[in-house]
This record gives C-alpha cells, sequence and structure tokens, in this order.
C-alpha cells in the first residue's frame, strides 16, 4: 500500500494550485488499488476541501502517514517532514541562493526531493510544468495592455473569468486594431501564447512578410530558436550547438523591433544567452514597441528592461524611454513592461488540471511502479544524499551553516 499526501502550499505569498484535481484524485485510486491519497486541508487551494471529499478523498491535517507528498512551491522548511519523498518544483538546481537552506534541510532531514522541473524525457525534453497556461494568462495580459494604453479596445482581467473555456467566450466579437505582435519562444510558454493569438483570430505571418509590409488586419509571427539567433561569424544556427556555446551567438529580434507594437516573449534564457535587445534601444526612434509581455519574465534578462516583478493584482508597469526607469503605467514617453511570476495562478484550475493530466500521463506510473529512469533522473537526493548526477551541488549543499 502507497499513500500520497498533497500538501498545503506554505510559500508566501500563497500559491492556490494543486498537482492533482478532486477528479484526479478519485481516477487514480481506481486506477492503482495499491495507492490511497490524502489532502492537506487548506482554505485557500483552487479545489476545496469540500470538494475533494465529494471526490471520495480523505481531507486531513497530519500527512505524517504518507510515504510521498505532493507540492508545488518550495516547501517552507519548518513544514517540511523527515524521511519522505517530495516531489515540487524546488529551485536548487541552479544553486539559486534563497533555497540553499531547503536543500540543506533536506539533506539533513534524509529526505528524497523529485524536482518536477528535472523530470525529463531521455532526449532532454521536460516533461511536466505549468508553461502552457503561463503563456495563454501572459499574452492576455499583454494584449489586455495594449487595449488599456492605447484605448482601442477593452479586456478584462483573467482572474475575472475563472476558466479557460470563459476567456475563450471573451475573445468573441473583440475587434483588434491592425497591430502586429512578435512572439518569442518554442516551449510550452509558446504555445500557450499562440493559442491565445489564434483564439483572438489574429493571422500568423512569415518573418519577411511581418518585416516588409503592413496588413490590414491584426498579425503574429513566431520567433522560434533558428529566426532569434546566428552565429556571431558563420551566422548559422545549430540547436545543439546553440544550447552548449549561447557565448558565440547574436540575437537577431533587433531586426524585429521597428515593426513590433507588442511583444511577447516565452524564451528560454539564462546569463550566457544574448539578449532580445539593448536597453539603450527603446531610446532608438525607430523602436516602435509599446508594451511588452515578458513571460520568461527574469529580471534584467531576455527582456533587458525586467525592472522586476509586478503582481498578478497589479501586473503592468511603464519604463521610460528618456531616463530607463519605472514609471506608472501607460504613460507617453513610455513602454508598458507585464512581469508576473506566478501567471499560472489566474487560472488555477484549469493550470492544476493540465498539470495533474501530465503527471498522471508520463510520471505517477512511473513513481508507483518503481525503477524508473525517468524517477531516477529527477531525483536531487536520495535519502538525504545528493545523486551522482546532482554532486555539483555539494558546495552549495554544504556551505555555511543550517538555519533551520
Ligand atoms: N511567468 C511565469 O509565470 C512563468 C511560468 C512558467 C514558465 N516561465 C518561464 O518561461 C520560460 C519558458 O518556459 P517553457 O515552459 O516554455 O519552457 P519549455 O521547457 O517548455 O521550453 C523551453 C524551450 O527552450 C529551449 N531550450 C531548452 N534549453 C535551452 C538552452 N539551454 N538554451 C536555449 N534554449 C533552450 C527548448 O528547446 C524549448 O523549446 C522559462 O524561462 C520559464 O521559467 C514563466
Amino acid at each position: 500500500m502507497i499513500t500520497l499526501g498533497l500538501i498545503r502550499e506554505g510559500k508566501v505569498p500563497a500559491d492556490n494550485r494543486v498537482a492533482l484535481t478532486p477528479g484526479q484524485c478519485k481516477m487514480l485510486q481506481k486506477q492503482f488499488p495499491q495507492l490511497t491519497i490524502k489532502v492537506q486541508t487548506c482554505p485557500t487551494r483552487c479545489y476545496t476541501d469540500k470538494e475533494y471529499r465529494m471526490a471520495g478523498i480523505e481531507v486531513v491535517e497530519d500527512l505524517s502517514d504518507c510515504a510521498i507528498l505532493l507540492g508545488i512551491k518550495e516547501v517552507p522548511v519548518n513544514q517540511l517532514l523527515a524521511e519522505k519523498t517530495y516531489l515540487f518544483f524546488s529551485h536548487t538546481k541552479k544553486k539559486q541562493a534563497h533555497n540553499q537552506v531547503l536543500l540543506q534541510t533536506i539533506l539533513k532531514q534524509h529526505i528524497t526531493l523529485i524536482d518536477f522541473e528535472c523530470l525529463e524525457h531521455s532526449d532532454g525534453q521536460r516533461i511536466i510544468g505549468f508553461g502552457f497556461f503561463a503563456g495563454v494568462v501572459g499574452a492576455h495580459n499583454g494584449m489586455m495592455a495594449y487595449g488599456n494604453r492605447t484605448g482601442s479596445y477593452q479586456l478584462e482581467r483573467v482572474f475575472k473569468q475563472k476558466s479557460f473555456r470563459k476567456l475563450i467566450h471573451a475573445y468573441f466579437g473583440l475587434k483588434l486594431p491592425n497591430i502586429k505582435i512578435g512572439v518569442t519562444g518554442s516551449g510550452r510558454v509558446a504555445h500557450g501564447i499562440v493559442e491565445v493569438m489564434n483564439l483572438m483570430g489574429i493571422i500568423e505571418v512569415e518573418k519577411e512578410e511581418y518585416r516588409s509590409r503592413s496588413f490590414e488586419y491584426p498579425v503574429y509571427v513566431q520567433l522560434k530558436g533558428a529566426d532569434l539567433y546566428a552565429h556571431k561569424e558563420e551566422g548559422s544556427y545549430n540547436r545543439d550547438h546553440f544550447h552548449e556555446h549561447p557565448e558565440q551567438y547574436r540575437c537577431l529580434f533587433p531586426l524585429y523591433t521597428s515593426h513590433t507594437d507588442i511583444l511577447l516573449n516565452g524564451v528560454y534564457w539564462d546569463q550566457n544567452l544574448p539578449r532580445l535587445f539593448e536597453r539603450e534601444s527603446i531610446q532608438d526612434s525607430d523602436f516602435r514597441i509599446s508594451v511588452i509581455s515578458d513571460i520568461t519574465d527574469d529580471e534584467n534578462g531576455s527582456v533587458p528592461i525586467n525592472l522586476g516583478d509586478q503582481s498578478i493584482a497589479d501586473p503592468v508597469y511603464g519604463v521610460s524611454r528618456s531616463n530607463l526607469e519605472k514609471t506608472k503605467p501607460y504613460q507617453p514617453g513610455s513602454i508598458d513592461v507585464v512581469a508576473v511570476g506566478n501567471l499560472p495562478n489566474e487560472l488555477p484550475r484549469d493550470a492544476s488540471r493540465y498539470f495533474g493530466e501530465q503527471l498522471i500521463k508520463f510520471v505517477l506510473p512511473e513513481l508507483l511502479d518503481g525503477g524508473s529512469d525517468i524517477i531516477d533522473r529527477a531525483t536531487i537526493v536520495r535519502n538525504g544524499v545528493l545523486t551522482p548526477a546532482f554532486a555539483y551541488l555539494h558546495d552549495y549543499a554544504t556551505a555555511g551553516s543550517i538555519t533551520a
């Protein structure tokens, strides 16, 4: 018998997502007779205690009899239960300073940590994530900000729609001006952005057309790796080479800044990758972009005028073209930036259901049956010891003293 627990999210600000919906829990218990699922009581989760109870799932405070615990965000160290197996997004694999104590405590308490972010198919493709709904909400918010800025149309906030299905209805009858939208990226976030573009009836065009002509209707172009980056000397793009040597590449997005009204950014980015444009280039007279939804959302990252995170309640700020400083949104002489790190929380029920479906399809059978390479590769810590693939975290995991 295996008992699996869904923990209450403890990170502040509170996250209202969950790894499995009540219906998914019910279905799993049927499918795996050796499995019992318990849910830790929570007043703010997007699926209520009552919904779990109605699905026949036990709602409890104490999960100490569960062998496996599922969460979403980093678990506060004082809420970790020793010797359990945890699955959540730990954000420790890049030695993130703010989660060092978390990893140290996991080691000390002989916990096994399987990180959702590290669940990959054998070719390195990530298995599970919330990117699609981040793309949906981020694209919507970018379009909403442009409507607010120009007064040419109005879009309500996503969270007021309650579900993706209702959101889609909000797009029927939406009349957009003849704008040009640049969509960057090729992963889950980009898929979510493109979904919204298509639901809004915005036409996709080829990059040459996008740069060379105007249209009598709104259009978007999707720029993937080969469209965005070129080797500094050879001018070519090879995906594997680019991933290994990003510093040898330059970014081609500046070719699009004078043709684009809205940038919806969903690229993968880290410090070694070139930025989409330089900060000062927003001062150029032909820099046409007036709204950027930076869904990738790294401060001073792929979008160098990302000056930090906003909240779901207040998602937009301006950046002055003259002094590059933060302003109120929708000011003349500024560019509006939407930068929110927990976008899927605007559609938490849909995002949770989508996440749970991927978990059920690709992860839980592997976890419950045992002996899985996918699970092994995503295991950062086993019974309090770093696994060989994550031995590079040794210094990070042992430096300083543990305060928790
Ligand atoms: N704001 C939010 O709420 C939010 C939510 C989810 C994701 N995100 C961010 O959005 C970005 C994209 O996420 P996603 O879910 O689309 O990711 P993904 O894993 O689905 O796709 C990433 C894409 O980047 C490419 N890639 C992978 N490794 C790379 C490397 N080393 N160098 C260059 N390219 C590489 C892959 O080929 C893939 O096409 C990430 O930075 C993620 O952190 C933000």
